[in-house]
């Protein structure tokens, strides 16, 4: 039997997944709607980081850049020597002319559009607490959390983590206040989108409840999030898919219950690590059901045994996962639930990926087909062994 993922890549017809549906969707940030000249030519990079090169940061452009200053602080060891110690200003230019030549119209035209989109929430929409939008980690983080992430080793790591299934890490992440301050802010900027009719975009192709953090505001706190707390345990437990080269996210809430969506498809998220953290509230059901780590050409196939898990969302406590492990979540019976996301991407990855053909690192079903031919292989070589020992020596 095939089961069957939504990918949430392009916008699919949701399969309503229980886990043991056959139906499997890949979820995707919700769509939203530039000039090459000789010149441009002969802009290059170097093939190799020079590690030396300290990086500018370009995170006060935020607003100003189609791309993640991440992105070009990365890049930025990339550039020929002539430019490394140019102006701030000449050396983005540069890079961003490069990454341009990279980017369809149309995709260019898209981000145009959000960030207008963007521009115009954070200009007209009042925040109910401001000091949750900038990382405060003393208010935001329980204590054996902060003391894991400051020892920074996978020992430190584990001792504050319980690993249910193999890839799905979860442990007690977020102060029940801080929780608390965040529903708060979610329904006070759903109160503002409600009456000013404001269209907003929903987090991605399958939930029609919830919102995106970043388009209000909260961009530059889950990008810290991202960098100082969750890349340290992914380039311990996720390297094989990106891990450690995390360099942009889609951070969004999900909500559930009453008047809100009540379960979730079976799927991949369009992420190479996902963080999903319980805000709350009060509610029963909602467990996520996971059913083992695919690749694209494999994301159908049957689960194992041994790949099927349910967990149960706990307040305060995140789980961490590949984007790559199938899940969904199981009905919300009453109360109302809603789940801080924040996907994870590597853009290195995914260049990658595109020349890869066997992910038998991390893809379940690779794997399988991976041991499965070697188990004939020494069958084989043990066969003919046997023959010619059985052969009489003249
Ligand atoms: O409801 C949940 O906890 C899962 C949400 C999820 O998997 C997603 O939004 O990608
Ligand atoms: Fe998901």
């Amino acid at each position: 039997m095939e089961a069957s993922v939504d990918r949430r890549k392009q916008p699919q017809a949701p399969t309503a997944g229980n886990g043991n549906a056959n139906g499997v969707a890949s979820a995707t940030e919700e769509d939203e709607e530039g000039e090459l000249e000789e010149e441009e030519e002969k802009l290059r990079l170097r093939l190799r980081a020079n590690e030396n090169h300290k990086p500018e940061s370009y995170e006060d452009l935020q607003m100003q850049l189609e791309f993640s200053p991440l992105l070009f602080s990365s890049l930025e060891q990339y550039l020929p020597f002539n430019m490394l110690h140019v102006s701030r200003e000449l050396k983005l230019q540069y890079m961003r002319h490069i990454l341009l030549r990279y980017s369809p119209e149309g995709e260019r035209a898209r981000v145009k559009r959000h960030k207008e989109y963007r521009q115009k929430i954070i200009l007209n929409y009042q925040p109910l607490h401001r000091e949750l939008y900038t990382m405060h980690e003393a208010n935001f983080f329980v204590p054996s959390f902060l003391k894991a992430i400051a020892e920074n080793t996978e020992e430190s790591f584990r001792s504050i983590m319980v690993e249910p299934s193999p890839g799905i890490y979860t442990f007690e992440m977020l102060q029940p206040h801080f929780c608390e301050l965040l529903l708060s802010e979610v329904e006070n900027f759903e109160r503002w989108v409600h009456e000013k009719k404001f269209r907003i975009m929903r987090p991605n192709t399958m939930n029609r409840y919830g919102a995106v953090l970043d388009d209000f505001g909260f961009e530059t706190m889950l990008e810290k999030l991202m960098e100082h707390f969750i890349c340290p345990m992914s380039r311990v437990f996720f390297p094989e898919v990106g891990g450690s080269t995390l360099d942009s996210h889609h951070g969004f809430v999900v909500e559930y219950g009453v008047n809100r969506d009540v379960e979730l498809g079976f799927h991949v998220d369009d992420s190479e690590v996902t963080l999903n953290v319980c805000l709350g509230k009060q509610f029963s059901g909602g467990a996520l059901f996971f059913r083992g780590v695919r690749c694209d050409e494999h994301v159908h196939s049957e689960s194992q045994p041994e790949e099927i898990i349910d967990y149960s969302h706990v307040p305060g406590h995140a789980v961490l996962h590949r984007g790559r492990h199938r899940h969904g979540a199981r009905a919300t019976t009453s109360g109302q639930r809603v789940n801080l996301l924040l996907w994870c991407r590597s853009s290195v990855f995914r260049e990658l990926k595109k020349y890869q053909k066997d992910f038998s690192k991390w893809c379940g079903e690779c794997q399988r087909e991976k041991k499965e031919r070697q188990r004939l292989a020494v069958g084989a070589t043990k066969l003919e062994l046997f023959k010619r020992l059985q052969k009489p020596t003249s």
